[in-house]
């Protein structure tokens, strides 16, 4: 079956800060988007590679491609306003509807090879597939009166990337329009009314989000 990914770059990394757009900085020695790149062109050659960039950017990224001799083949689409908008225009670079598509945010270069394979075994008979992982502190939940309560925390998972889908199905949730609770591919899919299937995730597959977690990226780089 024909498989695909979206890669999104398109944010701003408002909490990253600093100048260099966080999907370019360099972890020991390598921008963060070729190290996640790499982790699924590793895993299967065959995938075709969409990275969603700000169009401003992508002049950046081409030379960034040649300094490091970066040649994993991909293609590139435009950034948008919102993650949702991005990843719609990175489906559009995606002929017809067959085949399975992940989608998977450009500042996660530690998802494993495992969680990888997976996600896109169990999409070929679920049709929508997220990892997650077990939340390992207690949870707390804020009340309208300005004080607190602990939840369950084995009612709860943290949601990571790559979730894959049916490319059709996937395509379809996207024509909706755009709501601020679509926060991540599995919102848009279950707001069609499909359910979602849910694997382990790995641990390490941390979000870049802010410099405390380049930080944890150094640590976790073993080369
Ligand atoms: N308009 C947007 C917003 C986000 N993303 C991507 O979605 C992923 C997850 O988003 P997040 O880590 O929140 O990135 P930013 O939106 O860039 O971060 P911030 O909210 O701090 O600005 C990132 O790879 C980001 O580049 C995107 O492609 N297009
Ligand atoms: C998609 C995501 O990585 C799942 O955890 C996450 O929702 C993206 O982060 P954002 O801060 O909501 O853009």
């Amino acid at each position: 079956m024909k498989k695909y990914l979206i890669v999104v770059a398109g944010g701003k990394g408002v909490r990253m800060g600093g100048s260099v757009p966080k999907q370019f900085l360099s972890v020991k020695g390598k921008p963060v988007l070729m190290r996640t790149l790499e982790a699924f062109y590793s895993c299967n050659k065959g995938m075709e590679l969409i990275v969603v960039l700000p169009e401003e950017q992508q002049s950046c990224w081409k030379h960034l491609c040649a300094e490091h001799g970066f040649h994993v083949p991909h293609k590139v689409a435009s950034g948008g306003e919102t993650r949702f908008h991005s990843v719609k225009n990175g489906l559009e670079l995606i002929p017809g509807e067959e085949g399975l598509v992940g989608v998977h945010d450009g500042v996660r270069p530690f998802v494993s090879a495992e969680v990888i394979a997976e996600c896109y075994r169990q999409a070929e008979s679920r049709e929508a597939v997220v990892p997650v992982i077990d939340v390992v502190e207690t949870v707390r939940r804020l009340l309208p009166d300005g004080g607190s309560e602990t939840v369950p925390r084995s009612d709860y998972r943290l949601v990571q990337t790559p979730q894959v889908f049916a490319v059709k199905l996937l395509k379809q949730a996207y024509a909706q329009d755009y709501v601020p609770q679509f926060t991540d591919d599995a919102s848009v899919v279950e707001a069609l009314g499909h359910p979602v299937y849910l694997v382990p995730g790995n641990r390490e597959n941390i979000k870049l989000t802010t410099p405390f977690d380049l930080k944890m990226a150094e640590a976790l780089i073993k080369d």
